[in-house]
């Protein structure tokens, strides 16, 4: 372990416990994984420290963020049944990676920190048994949380609309919350609730008053009238045109459909991306061909199809009341042709715009390939987008996305964007942030052994506001005849290849990040090309120019061309791990980030 690192978990140390028994280590002439400090658990072949489990050792010092957490691999940190005082600290939102959060049975006071509820990859919180007062933070922005144990303090305030959905415990008896408990789908009882006097509605045998009727607002005035009618004139126009607008296109359409028919054969139009250009024929009956874009219904995909074998997992989806039929008759375009299967982008009412995935060849039984999509969408992560329905029968698998408008990976490194560059800066974060999901994912479905499957720069999309979300998670078999896969073999940390092939693709995508050419053939060609151009020296000729004009630090670059190496490396068994990968990776940014600070000041 590092001297930086040793350094931050000594002083975070010397706060909690400034007087300590000499045989637990934590000083800095030993190393915490090496020398087995007290309570550290570190990750087997990378040796980075994942847990720090102190329970009832009497602690009695403060806890120190700034020093915890600039130890980017701490996922576990627990204190349980100590003597530790004062605040949780707002620094407490830079352990990014912490998963576990463990604080129960202390003499913790004050508000709780907001940057709690930046703390993403949260899955269990337990504050129980302190002194906390003032509201709860948002914590219901965190999706992934699995569990919530706040019993025994003095918090106030109203609590947030948590997805009870996913939690297997929750506890805020004891406190001194208000307002309406929010509803918690059956799943927890009175004894979660009770002991707050102000709370009330369902499991609390108190029910809420009635809400206050909206305040009365002034009189009628006569400009009120005029713009008010005003509004009605402008909504009525708008109706009349869209309904002119309709007639005029439905007409259309029919005389379209007469023209299809009449012809005999209808064309579907190929992937708009370079690796499929090639048109193909299809026996369906498409609905409309405008330019190079198809409009079908799902309908035309498939017969035999069953409503009940549609599950839907989103509740937004469920509030709306999505039905099988809905889907199949909603207009669809084709975006593309993969090797696993067809992408559809379908419009779903006048709003929603949805994305969804025909897995093809695959033979997987409907009960498994459900319980594997559950088990995926229970580890919720942020950066993971989620399905938001699935259909499944023995031979037909659909799985239902939104829509993401802003591209992909892809798109954004090869597309034709204008202008618009996309910086090392930024190519940095979308490398951080793929490489913290995934390290967390494989984490989480490790003992299921469920891996991304096929990772590559089409499956990392961009919403509206340009964040960035993994989609397809798990979708796919691991292609056995793809090198990258070793099926029997685990390595070192005893991971199956699946996991490595996953490795393997993030180094692929790094490649492309780092150079900025296309990937073919699964990424072996980029992947051949570098290691040659690496073993004969010139190195810095694979780097993409934008990045060298742009000034990006050949140094860095050149790191992450080595991490990049690591994960592509021919034997899976000696790939890093994805942890490790992403604390290269997030150690290269921040250098990065340092010398900025450096230049600028
Ligand atoms: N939810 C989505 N929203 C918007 N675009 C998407 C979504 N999912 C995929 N796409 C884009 O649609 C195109 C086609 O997707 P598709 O999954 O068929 O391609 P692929 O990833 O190359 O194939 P495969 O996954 O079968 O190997 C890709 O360019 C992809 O980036």
């Amino acid at each position: 372990v590092d001297e930086g690192t040793r350094k931050s978990l000594v002083q975070f140390m010397n706060k909690l416990a400034p007087q300590r028994e000499p045989g637990w280590g934590w000083n800095l002439s030993s190393d915490p994984c090496a020398d087995l400090w007290k309570g550290v658990t570190c990750s087997s072949p990378s040796q980075t420290v994942k847990k720090i489990v102190l329970e009832g050792l009497e602690l009695s010092g403060i806890l120190d963020c700034d020093s915890l957490c600039s130890v980017k691999t701490i996922s576990v940190l627990s204190l349980n049944d100590n003597n530790v005082s004062a605040v949780i600290p707002e620094e407490i939102a830079k352990c990014k990676r912490l998963t576990h959060l463990y604080l129960r049975s202390n003499k913790f006071s004050g508000k709780l920190p907001k940057g709690l509820s930046r703390l993403n990859n949260l899955k269990r919180l337990d504050l129980s048994g302190n002194d906390f007062t003032g509201e709860l933070p948002d914590l219901a922005r965190i999706s992934g949380m699995l569990s919530f144990l706040a019993q025994d303090n003095r918090l106030e305030g109203g609590l947030p609309e948590f997805d009870f959905a996913n939690f297997d415990e929750f506890n805020v008896s004891n406190n001194e919350l208000v307002g309406p408990i929010p509803d918690v789908q059956g799943r927890f009882g009175v004894a979660s609730f009770s002991g707050n006097p102000g709370l009330c509605g369902t499991p609390l045998p108190n029910v809420c008053p009635p809400a206050a009727p909206p305040k009365k607002k002034g009189g009628f005035s006569l400009k009120r009238f005029l713009v008010y009618s005003g509004y009605i004139l402008l909504g009525l126009l708008i109706i009349v045109l869209l309904v002119a607008f309709k007639l005029s296109r439905r007409a259309k359409r029919k005389e379209d459909c007469r023209k299809n028919v009449k012809s005999g054969t209808a064309s579907e139009v190929s992937n708009s991306r370079s690796n499929n250009k090639s048109n193909r024929t299809s026996n369906s009956s498409t609905i409309n061909t405008r330019g190079n874009r198809s409009e079908y219904s799902i309908t035309s995909m498939e017969s035999g199809m069953t409503s009940s074998s549609l599950v839907v997992m989103d509740n937004r989806l469920v509030k709306k009341g999505l039905r099988f039929e809905d889907l199949l008759r909603a207009p669809a375009e084709l975006l593309g042709r993969g090797k696993h299967g067809s992408l559809y982008k379908v419009m779903l009412g006048d709003r929603l715009l949805l994305a969804v995935k025909r897995v093809r060849d695959w033979r997987i039984s409907k009960e498994e390939f459900r319980s594997r999509m559950e088990k995926i969408d229970r580890a919720k992560h942020p950066k993971v987008l989620p399905a938001l329905a699935l259909y499944c029968s023995n031979e037909e698998k659909l799985l239902v996305y939104e829509y993401q408008p802003s591209g992909s990976l892809f798109t954004l490194l090869h597309g034709n964007r204008d202008s618009q560059t996309f910086d090392w800066g930024s190519r940095l974060s979308v490398a951080v942030s793929i490489a913290e999901a995934l390290a967390v994912m494989h984490e989480s479905l490790l003992v299921d052994g469920i891996a991304h499957g096929n990772l590559k720069s089409t499956n990392i999309l961009f919403d509206r506001d340009m964040e960035l979300w993994i989609s397809e998670y798990g979708l796919m078999p691991v292609d056995d005849q793809d090198p990258a896969y070793t099926p029997n073999n685990r390595n070192s940390s005893g991971r199956s290849g699946i996991f490595s092939a996953d490795i393997f693709g993030f180094g692929v995508i790094l490649l492309e990040l780092l150079t900025g050419k296309m990937v073919q053939n699964n990424g072996y060609d980029l992947a051949t090309w570098v290691q040659s151009a690496v073993r004969e020296e010139w190195t810095v000729e694979v780097f993409d120019p934008t990045l060298t004009s742009e000034g990006a630090s050949e140094e860095r670059m050149v790191n992450l061309l080595q991490v990049a190496l690591k994960c592509i490396n021919p034997s899976a068994e000696e790939r890093p791990s994805m942890s490790l990968v992403a604390a290269m990776v997030s150690k290269i940014k921040e250098d990065d980030e340092r010398s900025l600070t450096w230049s600028e000041a």
